[in-house]
C-alpha cells in the first residue's frame, strides 16, 4: 500500500516532470526560431544556421518527450543548449549580447538532470565557457570581451547557478516530506491505533488481493477468526486500561506465531483475523492450535495483578466460488461453535 502510494507520486512527479520538459523544447524552439528570424536580417549567415538548426532540434525533443523517455528528451535538450551556448560566447552573438543568455542554462540544468549530476554538468559548462572567453585571441580568433565583463559574467553566473541548487534541493526536499507524511497517514489510516496491527479496512483489502491470488494459483487460502474468551469479565474486574495491554500483548503474541506472508488484523473489538496464504484448514488448525495454547500459558501482569486469558479460535478455508462475505461467514460459525462447546478451543474448518 505504501510503495503504491510512492508510486502514484513518482508517476505524478514523472507527469509534471514531462510537461515541463515539453514546455522547455517548445520554449526552445520559440526563442531560437524567434532569434534565427531576427538575425536574417544581421550579417552573419552562420549564426542563423545554428539557431535554425537549434530550433528544429528542440522541436525534435518536444515530440520525442511525447513518445519516447523523458531522459532522451533532456539530454537532447540540455546538449543542444550547451552547444549553441558554446557558440554564442564564442561568436559574441548579435552585438557581443550572446554571453547574456548563458544564464538559462543553471536552471534548465540542475532541473532536468537532477541536483548532483545539474551541479557537476554546470562545473563542466563554466570551465568550458571560461576557456573560450579566456583563450589567447592568437590561439582561436572568438568574440573577444573585457576582463570586468568575463569576471561578472562568471560571478553572476556561478550566483545563478547557487539560487538553481537551492531551490532544487528545496523542490526535492517538499517532495520527500510529502512521500513521508502520506506514507505516516497512509499507515494510520490501515492500522489500529492500539495494537498497531492491520485494521479491519487493510484485512479486507488483504482478502481481496489473497483471493485473486487464489483464484490465478489454486493455492488454498485460510483464515482464522480468533475471540478473546469472557473479556467484559476483564475489563470489569481491572480496568479498561487493564483490557487495552491484554489486546497489546496478545496481539505481539499472534504475530510472533505467524509467517511473514500472513497478515493478523484487529477485526472488532476484541476479535482478531488471521489470513492464511497457501494454507490448508488442518495446517491452520495447527497453527491455531498452537496460538492458542500459548495465550493460555501467557500471563499479563498489570500493577501486579497477574491476568489470565483464553481465546477461541474458529477456521475456513477459502472455497472455490465462495466469496470473501461468505468465508467470514464461516469462520464465525466455527468460532461460535468454540464458544459453544466451552471456549478456550479451536474449531476446525
Ligand atoms: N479494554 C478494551 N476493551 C474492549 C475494547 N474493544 C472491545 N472491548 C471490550 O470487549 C468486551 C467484549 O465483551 P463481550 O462481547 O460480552 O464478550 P466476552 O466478555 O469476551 O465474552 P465471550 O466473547 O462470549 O467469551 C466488551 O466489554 C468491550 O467493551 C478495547 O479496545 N479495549
Amino acid at each position: 500500500m505504501l510503495t503504491s502510494i510512492k508510486k502514484h507520486l513518482k508517476s505524478n512527479g514523472n507527469l509534471k516532470h514531462a510537461r515541463v520538459i515539453a514546455l522547455f523544447s517548445l520554449v526552445g524552439m520559440a526563442i531560437t526560431g524567434a532569434m534565427g528570424i531576427l538575425s536574417l536580417w544581421g550579417n552573419s549567415s552562420t549564426l542563423t544556421i545554428i539557431l535554425f538548426i537549434a530550433s528544429a532540434i528542440y522541436l525534435s525533443a518536444f515530440f520525442l518527450s511525447k513518445k519516447f523517455s523523458l531522459k532522451v528528451s533532456g539530454t537532447i535538450i540540455i546538449y543542444s543548449l550547451y552547444l549553441l551556448m558554446f557558440y554564442l560566447v564564442f561568436s559574441g552573438g548579435v552585438a557581443q549580447t550572446g554571453p547574456l543568455w548563458v544564464f538559462i542554462v543553471a536552471p534548465v540544468s540542475v532541473y532536468v538532470l537532477g541536483l548532483r549530476q545539474g551541479l557537476i554538468n554546470l562545473a563542466v559548462f563554466l570551465s568550458v565557457v571560461s576557456i573560450i572567453m579566456f583563450l589567447p585571441q592568437h590561439v582561436i580568433e572568438h568574440a573577444s570581451y573585457t576582463p570586468e565583463f568575463k569576471l561578472r559574467l562568471i560571478l553572476s553566473f556561478l550566483t545563478m547557478t547557487f539560487l538553481s541548487a537551492l531551490y532544487e534541493y528545496s523542490r526535492m526536499q517538499s517532495y520527500k516530506n510529502v512521500v513521508a507524511l502520506s506514507s505516516k497517514y497512509q499507515q494510520l489510516a490501515m492500522s489500529d491505533p492500539l495494537t498497531k496491527l492491520a485494521n479491519r479496512r487493510n484485512a479486507s483489502a488483504v482478502l481481496q488481493q489473497e483471493k485473486s491470488r487464489v483464484n490465478r494459483n489454486n493455492e488454498p487460502l485460510s483464515v482464522l477468526l480468533c475471540d478473546l474468551d469472557h473479556f467484559k469479565a476483564v475489563n470489569d474486574k481491572y480496568g479498561h486500561n487493564a483490557g487495552d495491554m491484554v489486546l497489546m500483548e496478545l496481539s505481539q503474541i499472534f504475530t510472533d506465531h505467524v509467517r511473514q506472508q500472513d497478515c493478523v488484523a484487529r477485526w472488532g473489538g476484541e476479535e482478531f483475523l488471521f489470513i492464511l496464504p497457501q494454507t490448508s484448514a488442518e495446517q491452520a488448525n495447527i497453527i491455531a492450535e498452537k496460538i492458542r495454547a500459548s495465550v493460555q500459558q501467557h500471563s499479563i501482569i498489570f500493577h501486579k495483578h497477574q491476568i489470565k486469558i483464553t481465546i477461541s479460535i474458529g477456521i475456513a478455508q477459502l472455497s472455490e466460488d465462495q466469496s470473501i462475505d461468505e468465508l467470514i461467514n464461516h469462520a464465525d460459525k466455527n468460532l461460535y461453535q468454540a464458544k459453544t462447546l466451552g471456549r478456550n478451543r479451536v474449531h476446525p474448518g
